[in-house]
């Protein structure tokens, strides 16, 4: 996953880059391998400023106040393409008029998009991602001129549609992005299955003025005074055109470039990468984390004896809750088991995210830095522990060997979405399966993997489920749920 912004404000005098920033700043949990912005004015200005690390680290105050009213931002967990600093988005094309790209998915045919980009002359650098690639495409539309940005019939110019819809016809994958285009605006698009969360908002200035914002997340909107008009679907593009159209008239134009294939949202964007506040595709993330613990406390409850081994639920003295993002979820099942929710693991709130640090090395030292027991808790309980997924397992083989020296009596360990058996092709760099937890073992090989006394999984139709409760509005008609199932949207067959 990464986290993508676009920004154009209204006045060419105001400087667009401190909402970038801003707005980057709240999506930081989506990547924190680098981040960057673009930002430019319709008189040809284009400011860029990026770097490896996390948007407090790369950003001082003086590149936080770059010139131009309109860009885009990104923050970066890399997933195709090299950890180089080549990769680091916005990606820009500085010698065909410094059109730029940000991108959160994953592509999976890069292979052929490089072929076909050199059968028509364009790409000669192997080393280029996915993001790059999609770049090339709209760039070869692009006529030479510099002045080309008002040709075409209509308030978008055709190259740029012609773009979008060799983007579409090209690339098989996921895709939520914004192009930066000088001299015309922004322009952002979603793949046709509509996995990646995008999302655009308004703030009104007054009768004729109106700020633009897309997000992956809705959560940079309250903080910034932006309201919500919609999530961009599937196969769907909105430009927002730098000028101003006029006294009444909207900036803000959107366009289906391809008809919809599926509208199935990534189902890991709700159980993990989303932040609580945020609300995707109609969907309220903390209503969804909600309904996942109630469900899971359900699926404890009625594990009782199943297996002979006189499991009971009634034996669990206390829910303990794996920081952050497993808070909801496990309030909820506490709640729904009538059990003491304790706070028994402490989070160091100066270490962020272990799930997307690039080594193993790092992620287990990570964890044993992050987190920390309280004793008294844990001595002579039976505990609950509750996460909101396993994924390779780093986290939790840590957290029952922790508990264990803290004197648990049992340990049972509770995960709020299903194993996770598949590779995540749309947003988790793992290039081998079999380093997922899960991968080859079953639900007691996991428990006896971990070292626990019993593992619990939330089932797939109760994880949908919770999700479709959640929604309040918007035409899902599907979820993306490859990594549980391995059937991917995009693909037809399960990768082993
Ligand atoms: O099985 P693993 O490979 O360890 O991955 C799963 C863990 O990673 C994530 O936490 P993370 O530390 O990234 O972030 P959080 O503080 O938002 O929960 C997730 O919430 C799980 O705790
Ligand atoms: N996690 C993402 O969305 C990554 C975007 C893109 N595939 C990259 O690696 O830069
Ligand atoms: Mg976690």
């Amino acid at each position: 996953m990464c986290g993508i912004v676009g920004v154009s404000l209204c006045s060419p005098r105001l400087s667009a880059a401190p909402e970038l920033l801003e707005a980057s700043g709240l999506l930081q949990h989506r990547g924190q391998d680098a981040c960057g912005i673009v930002c430019g004015n319709t008189d040809g200005v284009v400011n860029v400023h990026k770097g490896k690390g996390l948007v407090n680290e790369v950003f001082s105050s003086l590149t936080s106040r770059l010139e131009g009213n309109f860009g885009i931002g990104h923050v970066r967990y890399a997933t195709n393409g090299k950890f180089t600093n080549m990769q680091i988005q916005p990606v820009i094309a500085n010698e065909r008029g410094d059109i730029a790209i940000v991108h959160n998915g994953n592509l999976e045919n890069t292979k052929q998009l490089r072929n076909h980009l050199s059968s028509i002359g364009l790409h000669q650098n192997t080393d280029m991602g996915d993001s790059e690639l999609m770049l090339e495409l709209m760039l070869s539309r692009k006529p030479s001129s510099r002045n080309c940005c008002g040709s075409g019939t209509g308030p978008v110019p055709r190259w740029i549609v012609e773009g979008l819809k060799d983007i579409y016809a090209h690339c098989v994958g996921s895709f939520a992005c914004v192009f930066f285009i000088p001299s015309y605006g922004l322009v952002a698009c979603r793949d046709a299955n509509g996995i990646k969360p995008i999302i655009v908002g308004e703030r009104r200035i007054d009768e004729t003025k109106v700020d633009y914002m897309f997000t992956s997340e809705s959560v940079t909107f309250c903080n910034l005074g932006y309201t919500a008009l919609g999530d961009i679907g599937p196969g769907e593009a909105v430009f927002v055109p730098t000028v101003t159209a006029g006294p009444g008239h909207s900036r803000c134009i959107s366009q289906q470039i391809v008809p919809q294939r599926s509208y199935s949202p990534d189902i890991f964007e709700y159980v993990y990468f989303a932040r609580v506040e945020s609300i995707m595709d109609g969907i309220s993330v903390n209503r969804m984390r909600r309904f996942t613990g109630e469900a899971l406390a359900r699926t404890i409850m009625k594990t009782r004896s199943a297996h002979g081994d006189k499991f009971s639920y009634d034996e669990i003295d206390c829910v303990i809750p794996v920081p952050d993002t497993s808070f909801v979820c496990a309030l909820a099942a506490a709640q729904y088991m009538s059990k003491p929710l304790s706070f028994g693991l402490v989070k160091n709130r100066f270490v962020s995210r272990t799930f997307t640090l690039p080594t193993q090395k790092e992620r287990s030292k990570a964890v044993s830095r992050k987190l920390g027991t309280v004793q008294e808790e844990f001595e002579g309980r039976n505990v609950l522990i509750i996460d909101d997924s396993i994924v390779r397992g780093t986290t939790a083989v840590q957290i029952v060997a922790m508990a264990r020296r803290a004197g648990a009596k049992k340990v049972y360990f509770a995960s709020g979405s299903p194993a996770i058996r598949y590779n995540h092709i749309h947003g988790i760099d793992l290039a081998d399966q079999s380093k997922l937890l899960a991968y080859g073992r079953s639900d007691d090989e996991v428990a006896e993997a971990l070292d626990c006394d019993r593992v619990f999984y939330l089932p797939l139709e109760d994880l949908i489920k919770a999700c479709t409760r959640a929604k309040t509005r918007g035409d899902i008609s599907s979820f993306e749920t490859g990594m549980f199932n391995g059937q991917y949207t995009t693909r037809t067959v399960a990768v082993e």
